[in-house]
């Protein structure tokens, strides 16, 4: 077997989602005391998109030592996990699984940091970060209020722009790697594929320097997901491209049509738009934004659509896309009626931004060696303990996938949050995720936050649970807020739905100011069972934006209190 190994350091490095850094995990590893083996070296130096991983190829020896029994210790395996995949979720999961006690590798077939680092989050979030700016200086109504006058038109540098997400992406691919290392992850370069229930094969193409085969005691797949482009629409990579394309912004069209309203269409259409692009959103289903609340998508379009260049086509489908050339000739969009298939209009436009979902990447894993098939979209079926399902439904004793490729909630928070918990699992402490109680954002200027059920659901599951008269919503409008007004951000409203008896939180959603990190006082609250006769006495600094939950909470009318509790929190589910 070969494999690719960093030595351990003292080395601190960044963690995403806030968790401890490393130096802390390592203060932690430094009690539980894992001896990591070096036997064999050799030099590899991966080329491409591989060369930023400078490793040593080690023959793994074995790990007896573990603070957790039912997880490590069996000397018949090379390892006692392995990852397939480094994005956030192999990442989390390896990180956890070391602090147990495990002996880990890592198996990346392409950037580690996968989706999320090289392509998603966290090169949005740059872009969303660095064209919020112009907006705001662009803004001379909002300027002249602050008292600011700027003498002239603020003018931005797309490359610079461009070149700000690219550093930011390579910035924390390396602080990833750093944290595996530093930890003494056993990280391997190549396309993994399961050879039996403990053993995978991995390799590069055309590169028989690379690779080998490897056994594991408990195998996660964590091979996340890959844009999903639908059938008729030609992806050119120019003039018609996938978030993929767009994180580079090699170009601003003058006008670009976004097919998809969902959180990559609505987060590019505010970059797009500070940056002085016109929009036109294509919208299968009969709301723009249908995945949220609707009373918040209604104000979400007041606040991120009408007072923008931005106008929308919605109940319809883009049935064919045809590439441009930039300047020269338009990109043709034909647009078929959800309701009745018939094509209703043609749009030439600039450039087309293709972001109607995502697909898992569960290609060449070789599921069927270990009789596992995929579902029709190529998810990996699983149970609330993230364990894989074979044909019969029955777990596959050792193997776990999470993240994209499963499905559940593609976030990469909840592709960490399920890494752990497998872990867990593996270690003999059954947990589960509570999806419920995990929080998603959409990083828009305002920000749109929620957790838990929009208002429909929750009527709908009151009314079938026969308890509608004991559902309530509270809502609170960020133009009370003081520092929101300070900011002259006053626009946002927050609502919560509740059960006015036992005070148990059923959903909350917020468009406003800083309603990404907000919205973490009412989902770690429903993660934890908490209820809102308990959330009352939360104390909240002035002036925050936080003080918005402080007003939700306060706004709450429950019953006198002695009714029941809320029902315990679902998180940690005894075996
Ligand atoms: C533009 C965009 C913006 C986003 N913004 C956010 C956001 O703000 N917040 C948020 O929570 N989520 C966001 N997401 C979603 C988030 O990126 C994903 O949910 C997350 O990355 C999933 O993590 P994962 O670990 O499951 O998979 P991935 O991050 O996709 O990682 C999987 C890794 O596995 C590797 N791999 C695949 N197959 C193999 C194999 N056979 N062998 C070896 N390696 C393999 C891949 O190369 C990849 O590195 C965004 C996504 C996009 C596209
Ligand atoms: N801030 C964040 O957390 C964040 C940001 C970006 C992406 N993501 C993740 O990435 C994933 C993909 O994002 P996304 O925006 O591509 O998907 P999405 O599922 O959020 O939205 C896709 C939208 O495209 C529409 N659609 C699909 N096919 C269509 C067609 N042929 N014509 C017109 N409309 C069509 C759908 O109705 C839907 O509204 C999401 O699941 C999300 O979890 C998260």
């Amino acid at each position: 077997m070969t494999a690719v190994s960093a030595t351990p350091s003292s080395r601190a490095s960044l963690s995403l989602s806030g968790r401890p850094q490393a130096a802390a995990r390592l203060c932690r590893l430094q009690r539980i005391a894992v001896p990591i083996q070096q036997s064999k070296r050799a030099s590899v130096a991966a080329t491409g998109r591989a060369s930023r991983l400078q490793v040593r190829v080690q023959a793994a020896g074995k790990n007896g030592s573990s603070s957790s029994p039912a997880a490590a210790g069996d000397a018949q395996y090379d390892y006692d996990l392995i990852i397939i995949g480094c994005g956030v979720g192999g990442h989390g999961a390896g990180l956890h699984a070391v602090e147990c006690g495990m002996k880990v590798a890592i198996i990346e077939g392409h950037d580690i940091g996968g989706t999320c680092v090289n392509r998603g989050c966290v090169p949005s979030k740059a872009l969303l970060a660095a064209s919020n700016e112009v907006r705001k200086l662009r803004d001379t109504h909002h300027q002249k209020t602050l008292g600011i006058q700027l003498n002239g038109v603020a003018t931005f540098d797309r490359q610079a722009i461009a070149d700000h997400a690219t550093n930011l992406a390579s910035t924390i691919q390396g602080s990833l790697q750093r944290s595996l290392e530093s930890l003494g992850v056993t990280i391997l370069k190549g396309q993994a594929k399961l050879t039996g229930p403990n053993s995978v094969s991995y390799g590069l193409p055309g590169r028989v320097d690379v690779g080998g085969t490897a056994t594991a005691k408990n195998i996660i797949i964590a091979t996340g997901s890959v844009p999903f482009v639908p059938g008729g629409i030609e992806v050119d990579g120019k003039t018609v491209f996938t978030s993929d394309h767009a994180l580079k912004m090699e170009w601003l069209p003058n006008w670009i049509a976004i097919i998809g309203s969902g959180y990559i269409g609505l987060e590019f259409s505010d970059v797009y738009t500070a940056l002085g692009c016109e929009v036109t959103f294509v919208e299968a289903l009969p709301n723009i934004m249908p995945g949220f609340d609707r009373e918040i998508a209604k104000l979400a379009q007041r606040l991120l659509i009408n007072g923008r260049p931005i106008d929308f086509h919605t109940n319809v489908i883009a049935s064919k896309v045809t590439p441009g050339v930039p300047g020269v000739k338009p990109v043709k969009i034909e647009l078929t009626d959800f309701t009745t298939k018939e094509v209703v209009e043609e749009l030439e436009v600039d450039a087309c931004l293709v972001a109607t979902g995502r697909s898992p990447y569960t290609n060449g894993l070789n599921l069927g060696s270990v009789g596992v098939a995929t579902d029709r979209r190529g998810f990996v079926p699983v149970d609330d303990k993230m364990q894989v399902l074979d044909s019969n439904n029955k777990p596959v004793p050792g193997l776990y996938c999470i993240g994209d490729a499963n499905g559940k909630y593609m976030l990469a928070h909840a592709a960490s949050a399920q890494g752990i918990a497998a872990v867990e699992c593996m270690c003999g402490r059954d947990r589960v995720v509570n999806h419920q109680a995990v929080p998603a954002a959409c990083f828009t200027h305002p920000e749109v936050s929620f957790v838990g059920l929009t208002e429909d659901a929750a009527r709908e599951k009151a009314e079938k649970e026969g308890w509608a008269d004991k559902l309530a919503v509270s809502k609170t409008y960020y133009k009370g807020n003081s520092k929101s007004l300070a900011e002259l951000e006053g626009d946002g409203m927050a609502k919560m739905m509740y059960r006015k008896d036992s005070g148990e939180i059923l959903g909350v959603h917020m468009i406003g100011l800083h309603s990404a990190d907000n919205i973490h006082e009412f989902s770690n609250a429903m993660n934890m069972g908490q209820s809102l006769r308990e959330l009352k006495f939360n104390v909240h600094a002035h002036p925050t934006v936080a003080e918005v939950n402080e007003e939700l909470i306060r706004h709450a009318q429950l019953d006198p209190a002695g009714a029941p509790a809320p029902a315990a929190a679902k998180q940690a589910v005894a075996a």
